[in-house]
């Protein structure tokens, strides 16, 4: 079975003919420049690997327990390390975990090839078992990687299809994590993953680091930079709060999806583009398009499969295992792992979880600096006496899934009288009057501001007050769409 192999290595001569001899037998290799690298990346929910090959001496203590950690919350990760001796002296004496296998660091290319095909039959074998449990009840089964409501197969599926992916949910539900997992199953597994959150940046700042500049492009670009798709290449990016993203890029990104291909600001070059897009929002994007703050072309060009996260409160039954999963992934070595108590996981259990995971995850680990659960119930109990008080945050609207699986989900409630701000209703309502204009006139703005009765001038103010057109940036308005 190809397996995903995580190769620690510095020097290129060391890792190169290793990587394709396990590359030409189906596996996909990951190549990490260093300890600290590579240990972040099997701590990641995300990280699908089966193997790791540290090809170098792992000396600090630290990385030892932290290693060591590492083994117990992935059960099926096969470890090899090389030393100065064959003996795990970096464990200081101790035995090291069943599945760490310590070589002298002199072994030969052909014999470190062996025992690495040996770890990856040790690990199908153990993953073996574990998906023929899951073929007796695939939905029950419990993935310690994400929501149950998504299987491993479905999960697998979507991963190789290599098609866009549009995911949705509230803050903090694992969105993320969901596409990290997507890729780690995708054929581009072992190339880059790169994010951009479009909400956190300015537009024009959101252009640049998406698409690149050219020395001298705009005040300040001193020399070339390549944008992240240009990074991507071969790989995967995520295109984190699309909904947030300005209509004016929408209709670039558009285009470069459409055409495959990146032209850098300020450049005459293209650049080929192949490269798998992935988008996630908390946005209702329907009820965008029909305020006209989300293009549809768009959102179909990236909603070939739509997968909606539930939030926390949709899905209890994880509450608890999530919780135990997240004191183990916060825990320093040494510390000793508190015990829930029955009466605390009832409070957890009751409360509705508003930042999802993300909020668990941060009690796990204020429960981790305080070692004691009484310092932290009572902020509970307020929590949710405070949230049956107070309406239910407004979810985003259901939309139709691609697979049975993702249908099986439990649907999330419609958005009903989300805008109460009659400000913000003016606002959309104008954008959308503009937007249409355009649209009818190829966006010549003199023919749209005649076509409202506006004068030009006023035109523009409104288009620049909308954040629909940047105030020097006129060229990079798409002429036609
Ligand atoms: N299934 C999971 N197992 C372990 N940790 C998880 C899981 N899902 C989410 N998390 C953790 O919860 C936090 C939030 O997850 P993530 O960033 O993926 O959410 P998100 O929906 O993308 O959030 P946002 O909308 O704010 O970008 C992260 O620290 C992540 O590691």
């Amino acid at each position: 079975m190809p397996s995903t192999i995580v190769l620690v290595a510095d020097q290129q001569e060391l890792h190169a003919p290793l990587t394709r001899r396990l590359e030409d037998q189906s596996h996909s290799v990951f190549v990490v420049k260093d300890i600290p690298e590579a240990l972040l990346y099997l701590r990641d929910p995300a990280c699908t690997a089966s193997v790791v090959v540290f090809h170098m001496v792992l000396r600090r203590q630290q990385d030892a327990f932290t290693l060591t950690e590492i083994c117990s919350f992935r059960p099926y990760l096969q470890v090899i390390l090389l030393a100065d001796k064959a003996r795990g002296t970096v464990f200081d004496g101790q035995t090291p975990h069943a599945n760490i296998r310590i070589l002298h660091r002199s072994i030969g290319p052909q014999e470190l090839l062996h025992v690495v095909q040996d770890a990856v039959g040790a690990a199908d074998a153990q993953m073996g078992s574990k998906e023929e449990d899951s073929e007796v009840d695939l939905d029950a089964e419990a993935d310690e990687n994400g929501p149950t409501v998504f299987t491993t197969p479905f999960l697998m599926r979507v991963g190789m299809a290599d098609v866009p992916v549009l995911l949705h949910g509230e803050t903090g539900v694992g969105k993320e994590v969901m596409a990290r997992r997507l890729c780690a199953y995708s054929p581009r597994a072992n190339k880059p993953f790169l994010k951009l959150n479009c909400a956190a940046l300015p537009s024009e700042l959101v252009e640049s680091e998406l698409f690149g500049y050219e020395k001298g492009a705009f005040t300040g670009a001193a020399v070339d930079k390549p944008g992240k798709f240009e990074i991507a290449q071969g790989g995967t990016i995520l295109l984190d709060e699309i909904g947030d993203m300005d209509i004016r890029l929408q209709a670039k990104l558009l285009q470069v999806l459409q055409d495959g291909e990146v032209q850098p600001l300020g450049s005459r070059k293209t650049v080929k583009l192949n490269v798998r897009v992935l988008a996630a929002t908390h946005r209702d994007l329907r009820r965008a398009i029909e305020v006209g703050t989300f293009r549809e072309d768009l959102y179909y060009r990236l909603n070939v499969v739509n997968i909606i996260i539930p939030p926390l409160r949709e899905r209890r039954d994880e509450i608890i295992p999530l919780a135990e999963k997240l004191l183990k992934r916060h825990m320093r070595p040494g510390m000793v792992e508190p015990v829930l108590s029955e009466p605390f996981k009832e409070l957890m259990l009751q409360y509705d979880w508003p930042g999802n995971v993300r909020e668990l995850e941060n009690l796990m680990r204020r429960l981790l600096v305080y070692q004691s659960e009484k310092m932290i119930f009572g902020d509970l109990e307020r929590a949710i006496e405070h949230s049956r008080t107070k309406a239910r945050p407004v979810l985003p609207v259901a939309v139709e899934t691609a697979e049975p699986v993702a249908a099986a989900a439990p649907q999330v409630a419609p958005a009903i009288a989300s805008i109460t701000d009659l400000a913000e209703v003016a606002r959309q309502a104008e954008a959308k009057l503009l937007l249409e204009a355009l649209e009818h006139t190829h966006w010549n703005r003199r023919q749209a501001a005649a076509r409202l009765n506006l004068d030009y001038k006023a035109f523009l103010y409104k288009l620049q007050k909308l954040g629909l057109v940047g105030k020097k940036d006129k060229t990079t308005v798409p002429q036609t769409v």
